[in-house]
């Protein structure tokens, strides 16, 4: 299968390569880049000297149609939502890492994102890649909507409590801590070295445009409406994305018991792994990697959950769970081109 990538020299599509090279069965055969078309991927990215040798390509939908069969739209958001329907026009399966097609409820892209919202029959067209929860869905679809990363770290951390009905739906807080790579290639005053070096700081509380999404996805699933408060913070680090979950419990239940509950959820999973009692994941320990590590703590004291969920932004929070969503599609093996180990130390 032959693929492209949109928004080439960003952090999303530099991921995207690395894991590429390493999958079996899809050959990437353009990478295509609105600001340097036409030069090297190694001339903004010297750790890919012949790992990709042809020059970058301007976006152009006839030749994707005729060399193309799949599509990574690595851009910002408000970019894919008027580019998709073209790609799908043509036969072309298209994933795509930004926000742009994640909230289907009226207004939600406007209010959150401050864009005009894609068209309503593309939208549709749209499947939510949270691969482990939506696996059959996937597999009929031929537009993917990769979730955000700290949805992804969270999701993955609350669907399995709230299909079995043990968390209360109001009093959810949800404390995310991002390594700077999750704010893209950019460069900005919030993410200059001398800005986030040696400091930790929250930002964009209660705002954020993550906090829709995780609520949309929760609610199909919860009893009751779900409302989360949800504070991301900047680390000073490259990668990885910690979410440390406080929940309500509607009953007290051992840490025992709630691990035993995700072992069995999560059992054909390989992109899960759930700690055993006592241990608490930390990014280092999935860095690199498309795993998402998760661990509990159940207070008897104060009738409170906690749920430590670890990824590595760009490979399970992006580029990882883009290429497991492609693997899932195809029905092909869904470890392909993403066995790699964490990086550690
Ligand atoms: N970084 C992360 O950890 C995660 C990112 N995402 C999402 O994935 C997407 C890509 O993120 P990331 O790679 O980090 O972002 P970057 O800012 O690093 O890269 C985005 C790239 O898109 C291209 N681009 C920028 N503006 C435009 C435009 N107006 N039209 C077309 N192309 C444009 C540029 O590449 P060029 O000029 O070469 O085309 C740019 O480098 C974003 O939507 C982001 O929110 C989701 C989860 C995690
Ligand atoms: C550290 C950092 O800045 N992270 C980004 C991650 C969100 C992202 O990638 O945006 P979408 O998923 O909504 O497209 C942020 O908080 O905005």
């Amino acid at each position: 299968m032959n693929a492209a990538i949109v928004g080439g020299t960003g952090y999303g599509a530099v991921e995207l390569i690395r894991l590429l090279k390493q999958h079996p069965s899809i050959q990437l055969n353009s990478v295509i880049s609105k600001s340097q078309s036409g030069t090297l991927i190694q001339e903004a990215y010297p750790h890919l000297q012949d790992i990709y040798s042809h020059t970058m390509d301007e976006y152009d939908i006839h030749t994707l149609g005729e060399e193309t069969d799949l599509v990574f739209f690595a851009t910002p958001a408000g970019v894919s939502k008027d580019l998709v329907s073209g790609c799908l026009d043509k036969g072309i399966t298209c994933v795509d890492l930004s926000g742009d097609f994640r909230l289907t409820g009226d207004g939600l892209y406007e209010t959150w994102y401050k864009k005009s919202p894609p068209e309503k029959s593309v939208q549709k067209k749209a499947t939510y890649g949270l691969t482990e929860i939506y696996r059959k869905e996937i597999k009929e679809t031929s537009l993917i909507s990769n979730p955000g990363c700290y949805p992804t770290a969270t999701l993955l951390a609350l669907m399995p409590l709230f299909k079995t009905n043990w968390a209360k739906e109001g009093g959810i807080v949800i404390d995310g801590k991002s390594g700077v790579s999750g704010a893209g290639r950019g460069m900005s005053l919030n993410t200059h070295f001398s800005e986030t070096n040696e400091s930790l700081k929250a930002y964009k509380p209660g705002t954020h445009q993550h906090i829709p999404e995780i609520e949309q996805f929760l609610n199909t699933v919860s009893e009751e409406e779900v409302t989360v408060t949800f504070t991301p913070h900047l680390v000073p680090m490259t990668r990885g994305l910690l979410c440390t979950i406080s929940v309500e419990m509607k009953e007290y239940q051992t840490t025992k018991d709630v691990i035993s509950y995700y072992e069995d959820f999560y059992k054909n999973d390989p992109f899960v792994r759930i700690r055993p009692e006592g241990k608490i994941p930390a990014t280092k320990e999935v860095y690199g990697s498309n795993f998402c590590d998760i661990g509990f703590y159940s207070d008897k004291r104060t009738g409170r959950l906690t749920i430590v969920s670890a990824i590595d932004n760009l490979g399970k929070g992006a580029a990882g769970q883009a290429i497991q969503n492609v693997n899932v599609m195809n029905g092909w093996e869904e470890t392909a081109g993403l066995g790699q180990v964490p990086v550690y130390p």
